[in-house]
């Protein structure tokens, strides 16, 4: 049987005394991909954040938050593991580094190189290579506070994928990406998928769910509210609840696509 290495139980996070999550227990196997979805402000970028340690849960005897084995981290050994996109971090990296010192700190889940950085030839020739694979080598020596979203929403995708991690977190990755990078990014969720990686992807995009993603979590108020497989989840009646509107859904080769 897969390992879990994500196990998230009766997870409670508050803002300003109301729970923003809501009890949410979420485990996830090696090798498995999800999709989160749900409307705006369903807790779906929460549930990302309390997965990379950016936020934590309130304490309660029966909340659990093991990843990769472990319940306590020093958190760049945890971002070691994790290729994080996300418009949080796109706004850390709003600075003057420049997109491929943005891309090479993946491996130092920095962001931009310090002085106690050192890179080696190898990290240089990984960055290039990722830097070709995203189509943001000529971007290379812009500033990102320079870039356009679109540009930017690239050098992260390089950035989260340079040092080999075993799970991708996006979150919204596609967002501000035209239909050309779209179709590149897709081919990139499945080379991660035949290397074996887990994929976690919280999306309002479902063209972005790609086939071999099976796996599809529905949030509604800060609680999970549906999860299964995509051919049962996916359906007109279910997202139309949830959504508080009549939603369509349409599918071509694989794709899934939705809308009001
Ligand atoms: N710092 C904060 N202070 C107060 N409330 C917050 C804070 N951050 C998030 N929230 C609230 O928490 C709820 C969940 O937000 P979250 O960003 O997780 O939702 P989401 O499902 O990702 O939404 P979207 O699809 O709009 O990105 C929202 O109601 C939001 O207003």
């Amino acid at each position: 049987m897969d390992e879990c290495i994500i196990q998230l139980e009766h997870a409670t996070v508050r803002r300003a005394g109301v729970p923003i999550l809501d009890d949410v227990s979420f485990l996830v196997k090696r090798n498995e991909h999800v999709a989160i979805i749900g409307p705006n402000g369903a807790g779906k970028s929460t549930l990302v954040q309390l997965l990379s340690e950016e936020i934590h849960p309130l304490y309660s005897p029966l909340t659990k938050r093991i990843l990769f084995g472990k319940a306590k981290w020093d958190v760049l050994s945890l971002r070691s593991h994790l290729g994080i996109v996300s418009q949080g971090l796109q706004y850390l990296c709003n600075s003057s580094y420049k997109g491929w010192e943005i891309v090479i700190s993946g491996f130092f889940s920095s962001i931009g190189l310090d002085f106690h950085h050192h890179y080696t030839e190898q990290h240089q020739r990984k960055m290039e290579e990722v830097m070709h694979r995203y189509d943001a080598w000529h971007l290379r020596d812009k500033q990102m506070n320079r870039m356009s979203s679109g540009e930017a929403r690239r050098i992260l995708l390089a950035r989260a994928n340079v040092h080999d991690p075993q799970v991708m977190l996006l979150d919204e990755a596609v967002s501000n990406l035209d239909f050309p990078s779209r179709l590149q990014y897709r081919g990139t969720l499945e080379q991660l998928d035949k290397e074996g990686k887990t994929i976690i992807l919280a999306t309002h995009e479902l063209s972005e769910i790609i086939p071999a993603i099976n796996r599809i979590v529905v949030m509604q108020n800060g609680r999970i509210v549906a999860d299964g497989p995509k051919k049962d989840i996916l359906n007109e009646r279910l997202l139309s609840e949830v959504y508080g509107n009549r939603v369509f859904i349409d599918e071509r080769e694989g794709l899934y696509s939705a809308w009001c």
